[in-house]
């Protein structure tokens, strides 16, 4: 089928718990000046690339918020409807929240560390209540209108980013596409790997292989069904994408 409506999505620049390697998940970690620096060349590689915004969702967090409002701005569009939802946050890594990826490598071993980060359905240890960001992330102002208590995760695997992602991709983001809008989202690397396992109808297995680079735009054209006609075409270098995607799989390794 033919190419009908055109979604753009984007991981955030790198942020401050990026650059240190610490599981970031719920945790507000701001942009780092390489993160605010990627959201910028973002924002040129969309300038250049012909595509014309016309809506945008992004998670509460402001890393991805920060992100969109530069893409925004440099495209010459810095009064856009921006849709904001937690629900596109990005998965909650629960206990691991603020450890360091390699460190954790080194005490439970790589095996573990990947299954964590990149498992389909293993979910991190929960966050208790005695964590360090526990009360920093659950009493956040921002989550007043939801998730609801019950809703309000302490942990998730994919699968369960996947569970209150998909809703909203269903709610929100499909309507604007159906109204032929060109949609950016503006998120994480795991609440993106969902909607792109969505799309790609990739198996639980083959998810395991994606690693979302910072800042970097990535481009589908769907038809009337909403399946893609193509991959996914990054806006950047075949060889800056793919260093970039092999770093973010190597942060899982020991030092
Ligand atoms: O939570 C985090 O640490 C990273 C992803 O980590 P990995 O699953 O790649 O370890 O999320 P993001 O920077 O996209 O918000």
């Amino acid at each position: 089928m033919a190419a009908k409506y055109t979604l753009i999505m984007v991981r955030h620049g790198e942020s401050e718990w990026n650059q240190q390697n610490l599981f970031c998940g719920w945790y507000d970690s701001l942009l780092s000046e390489k993160g605010e620096q990627e959201a910028k060349t973002a924002a040129e590689a969309l300038a250049n690339s012909g595509l014309t915004i016309d809506v945008a969702h992004t998670s509460v967090l402001t890393r991805a918020n920060k992100t969109l409002e530069s893409i925004l701005q440099g495209i010459g569009k810095p009064d856009l409807e921006v849709k904001k939802t937690w629900r596109l946050n990005e998965r909650h890594y629960g206990g691991l929240t603020g450890m360091n990826k390699s460190e954790t490598a080194e005490k439970y071993g790589e095996e573990q560390v990947k299954i964590w980060r990149r498992s389909f359905d293993v979910p991190p240890p929960p966050m208790e209540p005695d964590h360090p960001y526990y009360n920093e992330i659950v009493n956040d102002p921002r989550y007043a209108d939801g998730p609801s208590k019950e809703e309000f995760p302490m942990f998730e695997s994919l699968k369960l980013t996947i569970d209150r992602t998909l809703p909203y991709w269903k709610e929100h983001i499909i309507p604007d596409l159906l109204a032929g809008k060109t949609v950016i989202i503006a998120a994480h690397g795991n609440s993106l790997r969902g909607i792109v396992k969505h799309l790609d109808r990739m198996s639980d297995e083959e998810i395991m292989g994606l690693n979302l680079p910072t800042g970097i735009p990535f481009v589908y054209e769907l038809d009337a069904c909403m399946h893609p006609v193509a991959p996914m075409r990054f806006l950047g270098d075949e060889e800056t994408v793919k260093k970039a995607m092999e770093e973010v799989a190597n942060q899982g390794k020991k030092k």
